[in-house]
């Protein structure tokens, strides 16, 4: 049984441009019968990288995770794993945005947490001692290990939150990938969610995060990935985080694209 974390990369101080992408997306266009969601997105994600995907409503930005973890098929372009990554299956944690989940069902914050060590564990197989310590250090990490015994309904959108990251955190994955988690947090949540995911990052993985929240991206992320249909600029904050590609990603009426890069 694999009980303890995964072998990953030893942290260097190799800028993380220089090492291989763990993800390429190539001219990949997203589209839902005849409406296009996003078009010609190229990207690299990268271990020990902490990437956010920005944009406004609407972007296309949901539906490029989705295309990430399998949920959405590309009408044309390419995704490639590096085969460093591993299965997908367990190298690979996706959390949805919270509101899309079915918060009424019957089962604690502990409970939640260890469903994503038996997804790592497979079917059949029963979690033990070492299961529950990672499931035990997640909920701590995340700052909920004293709402263990609660139903899920009874939380509140903070801590539904954090028990999703401690759920995330269990799977023990390289590649993590977030919808919204800032979502319906406040301030105090969302630093400590900022600083879990740096962690996550710093420690190896891959992280990539949606979110409209371009000041809280670019204080903490090391790649920008602004969207609207379109990447409209990607690279690191110091280069990305302009007045003209803030007005190109948020303007309801954008046209044309401009590309930056760090
Ligand atoms: N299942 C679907 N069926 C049809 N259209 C969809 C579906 N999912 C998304 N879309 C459309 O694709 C476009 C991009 O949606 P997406 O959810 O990827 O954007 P987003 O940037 O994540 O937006 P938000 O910030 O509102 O979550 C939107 O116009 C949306 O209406």
């Amino acid at each position: 049984m694999n009980s303890g974390p995964l072998p990953f990369p030893q942290v260097t101080n190799q800028q993380p441009e220089a090492r291989s992408p763990l993800v390429q997306v190539s001219h990949l266009t997203l589209s839902y019968g005849s409406q296009i969601a996003l078009e010609d997105a190229s990207l690299s994600i990268r271990a020990g990288e902490f990437t956010a995907i920005i944009g406004p409503n609407g972007a296309g930005k949901s539906s490029l995770l989705k295309a990430l973890v399998g949920l959405a098929a590309p009408s044309s372009g390419t995704i490639t794993f590096a085969p460093e990554l591993g299965r997908p299956q367990t190298a690979v944690a996706y959390v949805p945005q919270q509101q899309t989940l079915d918060w009424g069902f019957p089962v604690t914050v502990w409970d939640t947490a260890m469903m994503g060590r038996t997804a790592r564990l497979g079917w059949g197989r029963w979690p033990g001692r070492a299961d529950r310590e990672r499931v035990s250090e997640a909920l701590q990490k995340a700052g909920v290990y004293d709402l263990k015994d609660r139903h899920i309904g009874a939380l509140s959108g903070g801590q539904r939150q954090r028990v999703l990251l401690a759920r995330m955190l269990t799977r023990d994955a390289r590649l993590l990938l977030l919808d919204e988690p800032l979502t319906g947090v406040d301030a105090a949540t969302q630093e400590r969610i900022m600083a879990l995911l740096r962690v996550q990052a710093d420690e190896g993985r891959a992280v990539v995060m949606v979110t409209h929240d371009l000041e809280a991206a670019a204080a903490a992320c090391d790649h920008l990935v602004l969207v609207n249909r379109r990447v409209v600029a990607q690279g690191r904050p110091e280069v990305v985080y302009t007045p003209q590609n803030v007005e190109a990603t948020f303007s309801s009426s954008h046209l044309g694209h401009t590309h930056a890069h760090a």
